[in-house]
């Protein structure tokens, strides 16, 4: 009850990361970047599970799409603004929309929490794809956002190739924006070109030049420096980082929603989200999207907390922080070791360990030369125990039986001598041992049969006898080496 209380508490706290407040937020765009991923298209299904995953761990806005590119998208967006009133969604509802005004009609229509419209503003976009003086820009930037804020909605404006632009033009872009109702802009590194230097740089000026306006970092991940970039922004003024699950987006995609949380929380010390459920939002995404993440990947990929070096484990047992950013379990993982011919004695005697197996100095320099000789990639346990049988003498794989065993336990009828029923077992074909017992029932019975059916047959044979009121069966499905055995061999 109290950790409940505990986890309600903290959704409200995460949740309350939104824009207006000087702490910062996240903005994912899984559905609307993200499915600008080759290859990607998210089901109706998928979209409103994905908007309610995100809305569950405390993201602050999710921006769900562009409802002008496809009536799916409209229909999902119409689903997920109705569970956000229903009070199912608390993350603020974006919507995305190109500076046309049927686009923008089309858009607030839906009654999101917000509008961004977007426009180019690098020299580039401006003369190849708008064919517009900066001057014309200027006046339809002020023009689409004051027409989207008229429809009662609150306006983000995304100044696109941002970071391409001349900085003085992108300072008189956020200004006319932001005097014509726009409370936030976005300011998107549309390609990747920031470096950590300029991207703090560029907030801090522009910040510095619109003091009261509200920034966005989109950051792309051309040359891999989208997290840093964003981390970059925050320090220069941006309280809202756009991400997307997995880092899907157009190209290499953008700065992954569970790489940016973790790292702002080792670095700023602050859960931006709930941490523990990425594994989960990953998996999720993953199967939505048809992608799935290469083991090298920070944070949520397969190898983010598995250890190989010998030395790097050896540090790792004696304290994890030696080759480890953060704990496993702060972001929901769990920490392995991978053995191979590059692990030392302290892995392999700890992970026998772990079996069960423990062992004298030599025999587990053996085990160790052994292994070393072997050049075979990931030892399962399998593998590792084979390796002990044959180095030791002693069997300590578990033996998975050829044929059935069975445990049958039975209550005797009342006034019935139990030890006559008994005797009749004992006397049955496929009987091994029959012991009688104190407990909820009177006798037990081990049978051994070939296949099922004359398993079947044993234990019909056993019900008919005279005296058994019921029965119940056990099937042995691993038999486990005990002591003695080991000893034996
Ligand atoms: C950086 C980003 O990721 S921003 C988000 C980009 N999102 C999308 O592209 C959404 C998916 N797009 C689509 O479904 C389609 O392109 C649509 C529905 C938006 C438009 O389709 P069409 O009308 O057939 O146009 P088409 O795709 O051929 O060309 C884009 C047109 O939009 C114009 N345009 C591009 N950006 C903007 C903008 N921000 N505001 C207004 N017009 C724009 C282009 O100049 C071009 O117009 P033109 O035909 O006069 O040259
Ligand atoms: O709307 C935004 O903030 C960003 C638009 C976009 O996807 C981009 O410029 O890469
Ligand atoms: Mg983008």
């Amino acid at each position: 009850m109290l950790y409940s209380w505990l986890s309600f508490l903290n959704s409200c706290y995460l949740w309350w990361h939104v824009p207006g407040e000087s702490r910062v937020s996240i903005l994912d765009s899984t559905l609307r970047e993200g499915e600008q991923t080759p290859g990607v298209v998210f089901s109706e299904e998928w979209r409103v599970r994905i908007a309610k995953a995100l809305s569950d761990i405390g993201v602050g806005m999710i921006e769900v799409g562009d409802p002008s590119v496809a009536p799916d998208i409209k229909s999902a967006i119409k689903k997920i603004v109705k569970l956000k009133k229903d009070g199912e969604i608390r993350s603020h509802i974006v919507v995305h929309s190109r500076a046309v005004k049927q686009d923008l009609e089309n858009a607030a229509s839906l009654e999101p929490d917000r509008v961004a419209v977007f426009y180019g503003v690098s020299d580039l976009h401006l003369k190849h794809k708008h064919r517009k003086t900066r001057e014309e820009a200027l006046s339809i930037i002020a023009e689409m956002v004051s027409f989207a804020k008229s429809h009662g909605v609150a306006v983000r404006f995304t100044a696109e190739d941002a970071s391409r632009a001349d900085l003085g033009y992108l300072i008189e872009v956020v200004k006319t924006a932001y005097e014509a109702g726009a409370d936030r802009v976005s300011i998107a590194d549309t390609v990747g070109v920031f470096t950590p230097d300029r991207a703090r740089e560029v907030f801090a000026k522009v910040k510095a030049a619109v003091p009261g306006v509200g920034l966005d970092i989109h950051a792309h991940n051309d040359f891999g420096m989208a997290v840093a970039n964003s981390l970059a922004a925050v320090e220069g003024g941006a309280d809202v980082v756009h991400t997307t699950v997995n880092g899907l987006g157009e190209r290499a995609g953008i700065t992954p929603l569970q790489v940016f949380a973790a790292a702002y929380y080792y670095h700023k010390g602050v859960k931006l989200v709930e941490l523990e459920k990425l594994p989960e939002i990953t998996a999720m995404v993953e199967a939505a999207s048809g992608i799935t993440l290469m083991p090298t990947y920070p944070i949520v990929g397969e190898n983010a907390f598995t250890h190989k070096a010998g030395v790097h484990q050896a540090g790792v047992l004696a304290n994890p922080e030696t080759y480890e950013p953060i704990p496993p379990e702060v972001v929901g993982r769990t920490r392995d070791f991978s053995l191979d011919k590059y692990s030392g004695r302290k892995a392999i005697q700890h992970r026998l360990e772990k079996l069960g197996v423990s062992l004298q100095p030599e025999a587990l320099d053996k085990v160790v030369e052994e292994v070393k000789r072997m050049n075979a990639p990931r030892l399962r346990d399998e593998d590792l125990l084979e390796i002990v049988e044959k180095v030791s003498g002693v069997r300590y794989r578990a033996i998975v039986n050829r044929h059935i065993e069975a445990y049958i336990w039975l209550k005797v009828a009342n006034n019935v001598y139990t030890t006559s029923v008994a005797r009749r077992v004992a006397a049955l074909k496929n009987v091994v041992s029959v012991s009688e017992i104190t407990g909820e029932y009177d006798i037990v019975v081990k049978l051994v049969a070939e296949n099922t059916e004359e398993l079947n047959q044993a234990i019909e044979s056993i019900r008919q006898i005279k005296g058994v009121a019921s029965t119940f069966t056990s099937i042995v499905l691993k038999e486990l080496p005990t002591i003695s055995m080991q000893t034996r061999a």
